[in-house]
């Protein structure tokens, strides 16, 4: 009989409070879902519906009020935290840049956890960039390099599970595409899991094995793609696919 794998991450009744100027809500409200090994699984949602929030409490940045959380089988507050984050890496739109050249951003990983970077050029040119920029300064990179070298600067700790929120909204369509390949022969390749954020239906459409939908911090709707965008079961589901959701 085959066994049925250890979900990479799953959320058990997770609801997260933010005090506001008047009172306290919940940004996250009884999320309870599993994330598939080895697949792409793509959260959309309206702007403020907690996508963020949900991505923040897999590595620890943020703990939930109520609920667990489970990392392959292990609930995060019994995680090491510099184990947790170099298994589970968090890339945002606008990675901020250490100062220094490119290659002292490429050491990140080894200065933190005491890894050995081998072969910086080549995870250079994994994510499209060229090997003489090694020397230039991060700072005067362009928006679309420096999303790049934020993306390498993840990989260099060879991560089980990749959170990537909204990480190609500032690129041009060539880039876009160019990292939405890499993502996926990475996904391919080695079996990395993948969260990904995104606020465009065609980028869902294209990428992920599956989708989730969140609204007001619930998660609405959660199905293989192709059922998403084409037999939703909800009818939220269908007005967000129609971009009649305001
Ligand atoms: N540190 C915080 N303190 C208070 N409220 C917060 C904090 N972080 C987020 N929020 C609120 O939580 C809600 C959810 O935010 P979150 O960034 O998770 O949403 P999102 O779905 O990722 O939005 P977007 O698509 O615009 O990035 C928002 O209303 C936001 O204002």
């Amino acid at each position: 009989m085959d066994s049925i794998p250890l979900p990479a991450i799953e959320f058990k009744h997770i609801t997260k409070y933010f005090t506001g100027s008047e009172r306290q809500r919940a940004v996250l409200n009884g999320i309870t879902a599993k994330v598939s090994p080895g697949k792409i699984t793509t959260l959309v949602g309206p702007s403020g519906s907690g996508k963020s929030t949900l991505l923040s409490l897999c590595n620890l940045l943020l703990s939930p009020d109520e609920g667990e959380i489970s990392v392959f089988g292990k609930p995060v507050s019994e995680w090491e935290i510099p184990e947790l984050r170099r298994k589970v890496a968090l890339v945002f739109q606008d990675a901020p840049m250490l100062q220094g050249t490119v290659l002292y951003n490429l050491q990140t990983a080894e200065r933190l956890h005491g890894t050995v970077l081998h072969d910086p050029s080549g995870l250079l040119e994994r994510v499209g960039l060229t090997r003489d920029l090694l020397d230039q300064k991060a700072q005067d990179l362009s928006g679309g390099q420096r999303q790049r070298l934020a993306l390498a600067r993840t990989l260099a700790n060879r991560p089980d599970i990749l959170l990537l929120d909204e990480i190609t909204s500032a690129l041009d369509p060539a880039s876009v595409k160019e990292v939405e390949d890499l993502l996926l022969q990475m996904n391919k390749e080695e079996g990395t899991t993948m969260i990904w954020i995104t606020h465009h239906m065609e980028q869902a459409r294209r990428v992920g094995n599956e989708t989730w939908l969140m609204i007001d911090g619930k998660l609405v709707e959660q199905a293989d793609t192709e059922t998403f965008f084409h037999a939703p079961q909800h009818s939220e589901t269908r007005r967000f696919i129609a971009g009649e959701w305001v």
